[in-house]
């Protein structure tokens, strides 16, 4: 290793590798659902598993645990996906590598916490396809590849791929990172209009309570779309002001990554009484209570409050 790599903290130089990974895994998500041949099993209940989620989780997981053999990645199909990806990388859908941290200005102010990570300290979550029940039915917008990072039980950077993202009617797929305490890119993140109150949630798991606890917050206006992801995607770009789902059903891999973007652009991802999830490995990984995330950490309490005064 050349000493300029040695010096660059562990977690930037996983977080680059892994934007390239996921630009890939965005490649045979896109791959999957134009052959047409999506292989769709059900897990359980309304819980699908695709073609396209079993090649990108065995290609995510193959590879960063190739360039990282110590750290401990745990993903959602599992661990013995067989599913082969070899057919399903192409270059003609490749994105362009998401824009890296400039490490030589970064470093001088990474943290500590940042700057003393090493491998086998980090547990990497993989969600290689959230959104799975849409793009079941082809509703695409919403997908995302989601890897989060995180040591001593805390979330600490996550890399979100978008690969159905549209610029200008043309699918060009995105990839965003963010590191809480360092910074963010892949997305130009905005603060929602405060005139308003636009709150997303799910599209396909809702149920009585998860509808009560929604009309808690008074929402002027409520965005159901799929994907843990997209939803933490809205916040970031200002588009929604909350998510709220009052629901056990998102995992560590939905909240993982997703909730680093989000600290890291100023808002913050909690259970729905206002506590950080933990992301150690022996953790459950069902986020039984729920997920409240708000695009301005600033205006977490005030939907903490209202959605303790719903009776259970
Ligand atoms: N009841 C559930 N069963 C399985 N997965 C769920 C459930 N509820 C939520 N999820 C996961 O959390 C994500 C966000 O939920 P929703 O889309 O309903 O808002 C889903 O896309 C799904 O992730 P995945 O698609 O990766 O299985
Ligand atoms: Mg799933
Ligand atoms: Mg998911
Ligand atoms: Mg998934």
């Amino acid at each position: 290793m050349s000493k300029a790599a040695g010096n660059i903290p562990l977690l930037f130089r996983i977080v680059n590798e892994t934007s390239s990974i996921v630009n890939v895994a965005q490649g045979i998500v896109r791959r999957v659902i134009q052959s047409g041949e999506l292989n769709v099993i059900d897990k359980g209940t309304n819980d699908l598993q695709t073609k396209a989620d079993r090649a990108a989780q065995n290609y995510i997981i193959t590879t960063l645990s190739s360039l990282f053999p110590k750290v401990t990645i745990i993903g959602e199909e599992g661990d013995n996906v067989s599913e082969s990806f070899d057919g399903l990388l192409s270059t003609d859908t490749l994105v362009d590598k998401c824009s890296v941290i400039d490490v030589t200005s970064a470093q001088k102010e990474v943290p500590e916490h940042v700057r003393s990570i090493q491998e086998e300290d980090l547990v990497v979550w993989v969600d290689p396809l959230d959104g799975t029940a849409e793009f079941a039915k082809g509703i695409t917008e919403g997908v995302t590849v989601l890897v989060g990072f995180a040591t001593h039980g805390k979330s600490v950077a996550g890399v979100v791929g978008q690969p159905f993202y549209n610029v200008n009617g043309k699918t060009t797929g995105r990839t965003i990172w963010g590191i809480p305490g360092v910074g963010f890119g892949g997305i130009n993140a905005q603060l929602p209009p405060k005139d308003k109150k636009v709150i997303t949630t799910t599209r396909s798991h809702s149920d009585s309570r998860v509808e009560a606890v929604l009309a808690s917050v008074k929402p002027d206006e409520v965005l159901r779309v799929g994907g843990a992801g997209y939803k933490v995607l809205l916040l970031v770009e200002g588009k929604a002001n909350a998510y709220v789902y009052a629901r056990a059903g998102c995992k560590k891999w939905d909240s993982c990554a997703p909730e680093a973007i989000l600290c890291a652009t100023g808002g913050s991802l909690t259970d729905l009484a206002g506590k950080y999830y933990e992301y150690h490995k022996d953790v459950q990984h069902v986020n039984d209570e729920g997920i409240l995330a708000t695009a301005n950490g600033e205006d977490h309490a005030w939907y903490v409050k209202q959605v303790s005064q719903v009776p259970e």
